[in-house]
């Protein structure tokens, strides 16, 4: 489902944040991916979200291969990917439901199905009493659920977190593993970047471990 072959990153100042890295995940796998700061897991996920390109090898998404598409066919790879961003990008301008709204109004979906995803979103993450809530008035770990919602409200294939339970203590990041646990019972393909290894060793699953842009064992 995702599959890097011998992937190089170097960022215009000359930063080479992935070094030749070739890894792949399966359809319905749950995968970790861990690192100190500056080890590349940003860059990596951006990668596969098509955010940035590699500079060589291949990036292939299901079935795409994303180093070869052209940009106006990036928005058709990304309806198949949800994503929870590092710094959120939460829109404090409009509520919780509108927020939610977003990629489905962005897809142009039809507004009484759309309206009715965002509820089972909302609803799967414990906000739905929030819908009309200004994101501001929400708690730390209930700004993540928002951004969790967001990113499966057009149900992606592939579901991926950068650093999802950062700035949150363990019993809430926890429940946010646990959330992303859920979603990939169903089916859903998972990756989750985190600096702390200790929140992904109960779950038995594939850790990749990121340090200076290249796995270590
Ligand atoms: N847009 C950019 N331009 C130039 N260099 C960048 C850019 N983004 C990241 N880098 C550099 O690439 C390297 C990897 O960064 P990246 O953000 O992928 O690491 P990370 O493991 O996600 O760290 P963190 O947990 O702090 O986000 C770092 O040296 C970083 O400074």
């Amino acid at each position: 489902m995702i599959q890097f072959d011998q992937v190089t990153k170097r960022y215009s100042g000359g930063v080479e944040a992935l070094k030749n890295l070739s890894f792949s995940i399966d359809s319905g796998e749950m995968v970790f991916l861990a690192g100190h700061s500056g080890a590349g897991k940003s860059t990596l996920l951006k990668l596969i979200s098509g955010l940035e390109r590699a500079t060589s090898g291949s990036v292939m998404v299901s079935g795409h291969n994303l180093s070869k598409l052209r940009g106006s066919q990036l928005p058709f790879v990304r309806q198949h990917i949800g994503v929870v961003f590092q710094d959120h990008k939460i829109l404090f301008d409009r509520n919780v439901f509108d927020n939610v709204m977003l990629p489905l109004d962005i897809i142009g979906f039809d507004r009484r199905e759309a309206a009715r995803r965002v509820r089972a979103a909302l609803d799967k993450v414990g906000l739905l009493g929030k819908e009309k809530v200004m994101p501001i008035r929400l708690s730390g770990g209930e700004q993540q659920r928002l951004c969790i919602a967001r990113a499966v409200v057009h149900r992606p294939a592939i579901l991926i977190a950068d650093e999802p339970s950062a700035n949150l203590d363990r019993a809430y990041a926890l429940d946010i593993m646990e959330l992303f646990k859920s979603f990939h019972q169903v089916g859903v393909t998972v990756l989750i970047s985190a600096h702390d290894e200790t929140l992904m060793e109960d779950y038995g699953r594939r850790i990749l471990r990121l340090k200076e842009g290249q796995f270590t064992a």
